[in-house]
């Protein structure tokens, strides 16, 4: 931390007993709290949901962590970006007054009996949402809604934050969250914000870094399916397998191109069509009262990126 240059305005904490103490100054200043959950490599989405947060509140607060808990012992937690000096630099560009706090917790205080990643050997509290963590992104990375909901319990009871902002990128960990606040009675309103995207409609994520420049005109094919499957949807077709054929369709001739010229593989994790009521799969003709969520989950190299699109659902109040 000593080699962090704080921003002028921005306070920087890495002991949670030092945040509480701020955030209790709040309190008695009767100074609303928004509270913005990231794992840092920070771009125009996080900072969207800084501007969302900035809007509805006196105050802003952002977690810089990259959570062991919700990486399995195969997936890339050591190689996770971490830019930390570069990310207040970024939020201090909003402007002053924009962001008040960021804390950044150490390992050992977030999980004060040990992480490991290898879930048959982890010692202490863990939350997890039954229902909604095993499908779509679960089936992958089985516990990963386990890590996602056990690291956001422990932020919102350390920041106590009055709304809390998350992405729709992620739209099962949404779901996730809101039934956990609902579940643990957390006096906190979340709040949805639309999928910030590049031009070329590449939904932006800190993975994105990964893509070398052919892989990343390839990774259009997430948004792109989506969207024709959006627009076949809107013009009338209502069957589910219908739909989602559609979308492999794009997929598959995108992963044929990049085997005849690339030297490594597209290759299709999930595409799938769920309730937006429970994520349960639909099958057969799509209820338009219920609403849907369109996602999907594409290796592209070694890079596994997610999208979805959301259709005739209402996400944020
Ligand atoms: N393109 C985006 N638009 C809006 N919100 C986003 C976007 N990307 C991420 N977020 C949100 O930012 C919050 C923190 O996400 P995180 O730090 O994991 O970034 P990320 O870009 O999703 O990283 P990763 O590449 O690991 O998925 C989450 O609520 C996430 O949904
Ligand atoms: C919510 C979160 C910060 C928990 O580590 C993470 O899953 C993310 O960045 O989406
Ligand atoms: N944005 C989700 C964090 C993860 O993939 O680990």
């Amino acid at each position: 931390m000593s080699a962090i240059k704080c921003p002028p305005g921005i306070k920087v904490f890495n002991k949670i007993a030092d945040f509480r103490q701020w955030r209790r100054s709040l309190l008695l200043e009767q100074k609303t709290l928004g509270y913005v959950p990231t794992m840092g490599a920070l771009h125009q989405g996080h900072l969207a949901l800084v501007t969302a947060a900035k809007k509805r509140c006196d105050h802003v607060a952002l977690t810089v962590f990259v959570n062991p808990a919700q990486f399995a012992p195969t997936e890339d937690l050591s190689t996770y970006p971490r830019t930390l000096q570069s990310d207040l630099e970024k939020l201090a560009s909003l402007g002053p007054g924009v962001t008040s706090a960021v804390l950044v917790p150490q390992v050992h205080e977030m999980y004060p009996a040990g992480i490991e990643l290898d879930v048959s050997k982890q010692k202490g509290t863990f939350v997890e949402v039954l229902g909604l963590s095993q499908q779509l992104e679960g089936t992958t990375r089985p516990n990963f809604f386990r890590g996602v909901a056990t690291v956001v319990s422990k932020f919102l009871n350390i920041v106590q934050p009055e709304h809390a902002f998350f992405g729709q990128k992620d739209i099962q960990q949404c779901f996730v969250i809101r039934d956990m606040i609902r579940d643990l009675h957390i006096p906190t309103k979340m709040h949805i914000c639309p999928t910030v995207r590049e031009e070329s409609g590449l939904a932006l994520s800190s993975r994105n870094v990964f893509l070398s420049p052919s892989q990343k005109k390839y990774a259009l094919v997430l948004s792109q399916s989506l969207k024709h499957m959006e627009s076949l949807y809107r013009s009338g077709t209502r069957d589910a397998s219908t739909l989602l054929q559609a979308g492999i369709h794009l997929i598959e001739n995108a992963r044929k191109q990049v085997q005849e010229t690339e030297d490594w593989e597209l290759k299709l994790d999930y595409v799938s069509i769920n309730s937006a009521k429970d994520l349960n799969e639909i099958k057969g003709d799509v209820p338009k009262e219920d609403g849907c969520v369109i996602s999907m989950a594409v290796y592209v190299g070694k890079t596994r990126l997610i999208d979805n699109i959301c259709l005739d659902v209402e996400l944020d109040d």
